[in-house]
């Protein structure tokens, strides 16, 4: 049995699906802060399977260890977790808490019921900022805000703990940037608010909700000179935890490996492939550069194609029509 934390959310559901695709049993956890009960519906409608559904936050240690009492949970995947850089900056002691806390209850209720097995939800954000481009999992690594820290800081109790018992499985996913949404249109991203990320914020322009994209500097040096990232469909991204599954189930061991695809697209190239993929024209402003951004960021994404057979199979025109085909709808 996998137990999926934060399995209502955007990366958390398109992974549900994909396990249960692949007929295993899971249970999913979440406290819903940022997603929807009715999630469990749309994983029913596309997989004709319910899972079983938990709303319990991760702070809650005893209602966590009701889960453990009530299952049997062989492996966790772990993407429960506040996300939202800026607001990590103004609240860290909320991250902190969320985040770390929460990671540490989860890890010490697996240690009391003999679950050895994690998958947990890193990001690109924990590689240091001046770098050598495509970053590998040997990168230095630093932060540069609240979010990345925790991210840093729970990657390194996951060290420690291995290193404490070799009998652990522990795979660091280090995710670059996710976009796109499966194709049924019932799950997918939708953020409250304005939105912080590229492609949502593209979306809603597209809707008519926002006049225009503020593009964030054209003085990098890039390819136009706005900023390159290297965005990855979130259908591959669940692959890529599927294909995580497998390796802990066969092996004991500390794995880290980037998801993305390795290549990087700038900003107003995905401007252009979003608007030649959906037929929609994006108006968009330059503005000046946002604080802590760098100017260009993707992956060397050799070593989970040699060691988990990971190699992303979408490009950016099917994950700018795949964002569409779900944000138009909802
Ligand atoms: N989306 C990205 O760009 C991105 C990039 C790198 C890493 N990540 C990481 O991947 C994970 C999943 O991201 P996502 O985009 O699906 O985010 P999401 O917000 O859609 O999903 C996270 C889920 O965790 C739940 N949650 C948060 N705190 C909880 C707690 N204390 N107890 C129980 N549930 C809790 C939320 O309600 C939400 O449903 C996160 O850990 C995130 O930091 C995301
Ligand atoms: O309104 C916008 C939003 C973004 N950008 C630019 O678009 C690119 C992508 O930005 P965004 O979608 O915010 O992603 P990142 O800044 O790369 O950060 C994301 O990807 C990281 C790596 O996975 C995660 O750690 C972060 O949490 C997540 O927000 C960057 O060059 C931004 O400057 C704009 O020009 N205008």
């Amino acid at each position: 049995m996998i137990l999926i934390t934060g399995g209502t959310g955007y990366i958390g559901s398109h992974t549900a699906v994909k396990l249960l695709d692949q007929n295993e049993d899971i249970i999913i956890l979440d406290n819903l802060y940022n997603s929807r009960a009715e999630v469990i519906d749309s994983i029913e409608a596309i997989t004709g399977i319910r899972p079983k559904f938990y709303q319990i936050d991760l702070l809650d240690i005893n209602g966590l260890e009701q889960i453990f009492k009530e299952n049997k949970i062989d492996c966790v995947i772990h993407f429960a977790g506040l996300k939202a850089v800026g607001e990590s900056v103004a609240q860290p002691l909320k991250y902190f808490n969320n985040n770390i806390t929460g990671t540490i209850n989860l890890l010490m209720i697996m240690q009391k019921y003999n679950c050895k097995k994690i998958i947990f939800s890193s990001s690109a954000t924990v590689y240091g900022t001046t770098q050598e481009m495509p970053l590998t999992e040997n990168s230095p690594l630093g932060v540069t805000n609240p979010y990345g820290r925790t991210k840093l800081v729970i990657e390194e109790m996951l060290r420690d703990l291995y290193a404490s018992d070799n009998e652990f499985a522990v795979v660091l996913l280090r995710y670059f940037n996710p976009i796109g949404a499966h194709k049924s249109r019932l799950i997918g991203e939708n953020p409250n608010g304005i939105p912080n990320n590229l492609m949502p914020y593209i979306c809603k322009v597209a809707k008519g909700e926002l006049t225009h994209l503020n593009v964030f500097g054209n003085d990098y040096d890039t390819v136009d000179g706005t900023g390159v990232r290297d965005y990855i469909h979130v259908e591959d991204l669940a692959d890529g935890h599927v294909k995580s599954i497998n390796k802990v189930k066969n092996n004991s061991g500390l794995f880290t490996y980037n998801l993305g695809t390795g290549n990087g697209y700038s900003v107003l190239q995905v401007v252009s492939a979003f608007e030649k993929a959906n037929n929609i024209k994006i108006s968009y402003k330059i503005t000046t550069r946002r604080a802590g951004d760098v100017a260009t960021v993707y992956a060397d994404t050799n070593k989970a194609e040699e060691e988990l057979g990971f190699k992303a199979q979408y490009n950016i025109n099917e994950m700018c029509r795949d964002s569409w085909n779900y944000a138009s709808k909802h």
